[in-house]
């Protein structure tokens, strides 16, 4: 019988992360918070793509992201469309996926890296490392032991899936796939795909939470944090790092969804439900969206007071009253 276990321990740190964690995880899960909020589901979404394919140097900015998934004409390199393109089909499948059929990460894997990628929904067959420019900083195990390192890694999951928490398992998945760097190409994207797939796995609504954001503010420290997992033999300073990941993003996530709505303005909140996140309006479509002739009682009840609560940003706020001026939702 196979009995391979992953290396790593649980510390006090990550108890006290998935109890926070835990905690939020209740209050967005009873609130509702992102079920009746389209717009935020859609905007997370958006933001996951985004910044995972950024961490892999895409260059297309979140607007053209979402213009890409919105089927607009886009100008840009036509790898990088077809990036996008293809992690917003794979996004669009976490809730139909299995998280624990290696034969399902193969599939999305096609997905992810269709048109793009000779060996496209297949383990490698060429060796693979990590590299800094010129300088290959993680040689990943050769290409002929990887089906057995996989199917070693999903035999655990499948096994200790009722025991280890869904939180602890999904970050040990991720070190643990990084570390085995399966395909020829596509690693990074689909590490946190699957990481995603498995806690949405737990709970839906982490579908929406869009993690990769948050990873890519501090990719320098996760690169740092995988390279000294390598060191340390086990995977519990990833584990560490990505828990608190985790609940920053979904401290962020509750602030965007009930926080801020407490103690605003009727008005305020209807220029909210206007507008979508990160994207830059003038005030003359605002005044549209919302149906409204004047521009005195438009600053005065929603933009003034929406812009002094920093809910809304001006793009030169230097000088408020700029023919250049866009108003963007935080
Ligand atoms: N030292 C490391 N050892 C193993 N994996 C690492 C290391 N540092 C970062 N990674 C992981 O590998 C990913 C990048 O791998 P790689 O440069 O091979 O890209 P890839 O296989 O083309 O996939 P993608 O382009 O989606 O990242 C990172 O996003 C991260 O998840």
């Amino acid at each position: 019988m196979n009995t391979y276990t992953p290396p790593f321990k649980l510390t006090n740190t990550m108890l006290d992360l998935v109890a926070s964690i835990s905690e939020k995880v209740g209050r967005i899960t009873t609130g509702k918070n992102l079920e009746s909020k389209p717009h935020l589901r859609k905007n997370n979404r958006v933001k996951s793509i985004y910044s995972s394919l950024k961490i892999e140097a895409n260059s297309l900015t979140i607007g053209q992201v979402r213009d890409v998934i919105d089927g607009k004409l886009v100008l840009g390199e036509q790898k990088e469309i077809q990036e996008v393109k293809n992690a917003y089909e794979a996004y669009e499948k976490i809730n139909e996926i299995d998280p624990y059929d290696i034969e399902e990460l193969k599939h999305m894997h096609g997905i992810m890296t269709k048109y793009l990628v000779d060996e496209s929904g297949c383990f490698r067959h060429g060796e693979e490392g990590v590299f800094n420019g010129e300088e290959c900083i993680f040689m990943a195990p050769p290409a002929r032991f990887v089906p057995h390192l996989m199917e070693e890694l999903f035999e655990w999951m499948e096994r200790e899936k009722e025991e280890v928490h869904p939180l602890i398992l999904s970050c040990v998945f991720h070190y643990e796939f990084v570390f085995i760097h399966p395909f020829a190409d596509g690693n990074g994207r689909m590490a946190r795909l699957w990481h995603t797939c498995l806690l949405a796995n737990w709970k839906p609504f982490f579908q929406y939470i869009p993690i990769e954001s948050q990873i890519e503010r501090f990719q320098e420290e996760y690169y740092n944090v995988i390279a000294q997992c390598h060191v340390n033999g086990d995977s519990n300073l990833f584990i560490e790092f990505m828990l608190c990941q985790i609940d920053q993003i979904l401290q962020e996530v509750l602030l965007q969804s009930e926080g801020q709505r407490e103690g605003i303005s009727e008005y305020v909140k209807r220029l909210l439900d206007v507008m979508e996140y990160e994207v830059p309006y003038t005030a003359v479509t605002l005044m549209e969206l919302l149906g409204l002739k004047s521009k005195e009682s438009f600053r005065k009840n929603y933009l003034n007071p929406a812009i002094e609560l920093q809910l809304i940003r001006m793009t030169v706020p230097d000088k408020p009253r700029s023919r250049n001026q866009r108003y963007v939702k935080r």
